[in-house]
């Protein structure tokens, strides 16, 4: 099956260059004809006043809590967690799961998202949403070592793993999920890491999220998060490290020398009052960073068009530096960086042999009017409305703003009745 998005403009090489062709054959980009023949094509999208960059990915999400979204807000993280979120998740089953699951996909399609990461439960659920959906997903079974079923998840995981590991053509990864090191003590991490290695799977956590985070671990262990976790193995699995707020040099020069991937979430931080991550100085210590939304709870969308404007405002502000994130970064947090992320080394780019996960942006809105720069009108003034198609594995999933494979009315209804009968269950 060969496709051609004509006539487009598109992000490569760092730049935006104008009136350029895209060729796919199946799963994959083959080239940038010049002088294309439109018949030798099964499908032409015609990207005329159109952006077409390497689809964008959410590289920390917990897909299924769309269902708790603004259901308690404005709470400390701890407090959030132990007396709102962790007792209703008891009450979450696989049906509420999968519709939820449907509901998060749908949106951050919607957004121009063609994978994400994601850590929660009753995954196998997860993995069916992303399979009938279309989009490519890094998934993991968030494990956490104080609870009675730590070695049912552990379990869960491996079974996970088995099960789902490159399937839907490939678009499913798995990967393990301790969920912090607050969570999961050093006997329960030395298990997980035995597990990682025994499998081959990488590792996606929560790390140094909070100021008390800090100072617990400090006060337990006599070390910061990331040297515990560096000690006990975690970091050499190849490790998706979400949030990173608190992180002093030497922290740093660990993530670095252990190719640690920071996921970003700066609407979660900012919302939970977490604090503001250091990314200029990640990625000049060169640290791979991607943008996550967090939970559908604590942000509360899934936009991550949003996410990049914030993470390219918020740190100019936080170092006083107007120069840190500047556009071309901001853009290539969204793509690139978090395709790294995710464990991805043929995605991310728009470049012949890489997966072709693509999303175009229209530029009819009056925010793109005058034409000036375009990585500045994509980085500071787009939104993601913008968002008129997105590409994944080749598939054509939302056109037009339309989606192709989702039953966007059947979704809403879904989420609407999941919600009802788990709020039923907790009051
Ligand atoms: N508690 C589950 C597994 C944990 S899944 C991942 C967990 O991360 C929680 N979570 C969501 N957002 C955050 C955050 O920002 N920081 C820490 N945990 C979070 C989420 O509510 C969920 O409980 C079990 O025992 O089977
Ligand atoms: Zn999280």
């Amino acid at each position: 099956m060969k496709k051609l998005i004509k006539n487009v403009g598109i992000y490569r090489d760092h730049k935006i260059t104008e009136s350029q062709n895209i060729a796919i054959k199946d799963d994959l980009i083959i080239g940038f004809p010049l002088d294309p023949v439109p018949a030798a094509y099964d499908e032409v999208i015609d990207g005329n006043n159109m952006l077409a960059f390497p689809g964008f990915v959410n590289t920390h999400n917990h897909i299924a809590m769309t269902v708790f979204r603004s259901y308690a807000d404005d709470m400390q993280l701890m407090d959030w967690l132990e007396k709102k979120i962790w007792p209703a998740e008891d009450k979450l089953d696989s049906d509420i799961v999968y519709a939820q699951a449907m509901l998060g996909i749908a949106e951050m399609i919607r957004c121009g998202t063609t994978s994400f990461a994601d850590m929660y439960f009753f995954m196998d659920d997860v993995a069916r949403a992303v399979e009938n959906s279309g989009i490519r997903a890094a998934l993991c079974r968030g494990m956490t070592g104080i609870t009675p079923n730590a070695q049912q998840a552990l379990q869960e995981s491996k079974t996970f793993y088995q099960t789902w590991n490159g399937k839907a053509d490939g678009r499913i990864t798995i990967m393990l999920g301790p969920h912090a090191p607050y969570t999961c003590p050093p006997d329960y991490l030395r298990q997980v890491v035995d597990v990682a290695h025994e499998l081959g799977a990488e590792i996606h956590t929560h790390l140094c999220e909070t100021k008390g985070e800090i100072e617990n671990i400090q006060k337990q262990y006599g070390k910061t998060p990331i040297a515990l976790m560096d000690e006990l193995g975690v970091l050499d699995c190849g490790c998706l490290a979400a949030h990173c707020v608190w992180v002093n040099d030497e922290d740093l020069d660990i993530l670095a020398q252990k190719h640690v991937r920071v996921a970003h979430n700066p609407g979660s931080n900012l919302k939970l009052a977490s604090g503001i991550a250091p990314i200029p100085k990640m990625l000049e210590k060169g640290i791979t960073v991607g943008l996550g939304t967090d939970g559908a709870s604590s942000n509360n969308n899934l936009d991550i068009v949003e996410e990049m404007h914030l993470a390219a405002f918020i740190h100019k502000a936080h170092t006083l530096d107007p120069l840190v994130i500047p556009a071309e970064t901001a853009i290539n947090l969204l793509t690139e960086g978090g395709a790294k992320c995710l464990g991805y080394t043929h995605a991310g780019k728009l470049e012949a042999g890489c997966k072709a996960d693509i999303t175009l942006l229209d530029r009819n809105g009056l925010h793109w009017y005058p034409k000036n720069d375009m990585m500045s009108l994509m980085t500071y003034a787009s939104n993601s409305f913008d968002v008129d198609t997105v590409i994944v594995n080749g598939n054509v999933l939302l056109r037009h703003k339309e989606f192709t494979t989702i039953d966007i009315e059947k979704v809403k209804a879904e989420a609407e009745r999941t919600k009802n009968k788990l709020f039923a269950s907790i009051i």
